[in-house]
């Protein structure tokens, strides 16, 4: 009897050994199932890595971000509407020099406004730009990157910034790494419609034939085309610092170039070294950079600038965050108020936020109550459908690849993190 009570107790022992171990087994196995996936979910689009302390002032917040932020603003409804219609291709009834006559007329009674938020004649404009013909080539010296000067029909110019990468590329590195994007030019100009940041300048996307260039080439522009692929391709590398004959754009199969066309903007523009510019060395920290824990560095900012000034440059901080353009070293002004050109830095990396862009914003815990109203309209999704819809008129859509949309939205809450942070620190003397 005792025999067999010992027995019965071994076999309950192994038996329950049995069972913790294969329940043991099974668990570590989904655990690390677990792990796995959210290393995989790590390496997407959806989440970011955070590295430094505004980074997780971001996750804190975003975290118990509230539902405003999150859902769809009714606002947005009658908003989306009045953009589509602003912005939907019509026939143009106006001769070209009139429309570059009204264009003008339109920046010249304001500051930094290139354009009104609505006007009959912005779609008449946009048609234009896309088909007018060009007269005479030259190259655009101006700048450190390759641009070309062209002449158009009706008297006017413009900028032509021709496109480097394919909209798939990813560059990686630092934050200025890799030469312009034409589409970052182009969705530029409709992001700063869509948010009322109307100092971005006038762009439309468009191909240009580079055989067609360089008959209308000037000498030193045609000196700058070279033949390679054994003859078959034209190449153009320009006249600007980083111009080289090994560095240069080609045209396809038929010598189209794509690019975008930047509508020039009448001055007189003043250029100031950006507060927040970056050392552009390796290793090397600029002021800004080693003080973004406290908020001394904005009180020296403060004591420069003028209220309007730094607000400005918050509002573009914003919209470079968006874009991840985080080579704004100088900024422009026309009549003391920043305008937003040179906006070719944008969509390098759809995995990556640089947090430092939005320096300004954390640092000074400012931002115009007009901006907070505006972004809190486009929130929910709405900033991508309505981008989508809007670039959809643009010869060369799609501007963006989905992933870059991906990346706005995940942008735009970061914002709105950042914004939370400074409320909760500051309340609403925040908001100016
Ligand atoms: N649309 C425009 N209208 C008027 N002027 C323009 C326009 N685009 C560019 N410019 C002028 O040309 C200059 C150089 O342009 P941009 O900054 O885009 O070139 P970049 O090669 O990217 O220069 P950087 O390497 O310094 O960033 C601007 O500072 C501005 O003065
Ligand atoms: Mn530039």
């Amino acid at each position: 009897m005792k025999k067999y009570c010992c027995a019965t107790f071994i076999f309950l022992i192994s038996l329950v050994f049995i069972i913790y171990s294969v329940n043991f087994y099974f668990l570590s196995r989904l655990s690390r199932q677990d792990s796995n996936k959210i290393k995989s979910k790590l390496n997407s689009h959806e989440i970011f890595e955070y590295n430094d302390i505004e980074d997780e002032r971001i996750n804190h917040e975003n975290v118990k971000l509230k539902t405003i932020y999150r859902n769809r603003n009714p606002k947005y409804t009658s908003l989306k509407d009045k953009l589509i219609n602003n912005y939907k291709p019509c026939n143009r009834s106006l001769n070209f020099s009139q429309i570059w006559e009204t264009v003008d007329s339109w920046s010249r009674e304001t500051s930094n406004e290139i354009y009104p938020a609505y006007s009959s004649r912005m779609c008449q404009f946009l048609s234009a730009l896309r088909e007018v013909k060009i007269l005479s080539a030259q190259n655009f010296r101006k700048g450190t990157q390759l641009k070309l000067n062209f002449t158009i029909e009706g008297g006017k110019t413009v900028v032509f910034k021709p496109a480097w990468y394919n909209r798939n590329q990813v560059i990686e590195g630092e934050v200025y790494a890799g030469k312009d994007r034409h589409n970052s030019e182009i969705f530029a100009f409709y992001l700063g419609a869509v948010l009322n940041f109307r100092s971005t300048g006038l762009v439309v996307g468009r191909s240009i034939n580079i055989r067609d260039i360089l008959e209308i080439a000037d000498k030193e522009l045609r000196e700058t085309i070279i033949s390679k692929g054994n003859g078959t391709k034209l190449c153009v590398y320009g006249k600007c610092f980083y111009c080289k004959p090994s560095e240069s754009v080609c045209g396809n199969k038929t010598h189209y170039i794509e690019g975008a066309f930047l509508y020039e903007i009448s001055g007189p523009l003043q250029k100031h070294k950006s507060p927040w510019q970056r050392t552009y060395k390796e290793g090397a920290k600029a002021l800004w950079e080693i003080e973004s824990d406290n908020n001394n560095y904005c009180d020296n900012v403060k004591q420069k600038l003028s209220l309007v000034r730094l607000l400005d440059l918050i509002d573009a901080s914003i919209f470079d965050f968006l874009i991840q353009n985080g080579d704004r070293h100088h900024y422009e002004t026309r009549k003391n108020r920043v305008i937003l050109l040179d906006n070719g830095k944008g969509f390098a990396n759809f995995r990556t936020d640089f947090t430092d862009i939005l320096a300004p914003l954390y640092q000074c815990c400012l931002i115009r109550k007009t901006t907070y109203a505006r972004l809190l309209v486009f929130t929910g999704g709405a900033l991508t459908e309505i981008l989508k819809e809007l670039t959809k008129n643009d010869l060369l859509h799609p501007i963006l690849i989905d992933k870059h949309y991906y990346a706005l939205e995940r942008r735009l809450l970061k914002i709105f993190s950042m914004i939370e942070f400074c409320k909760t620190k500051y309340g609403n003397s925040i908001f100016q």
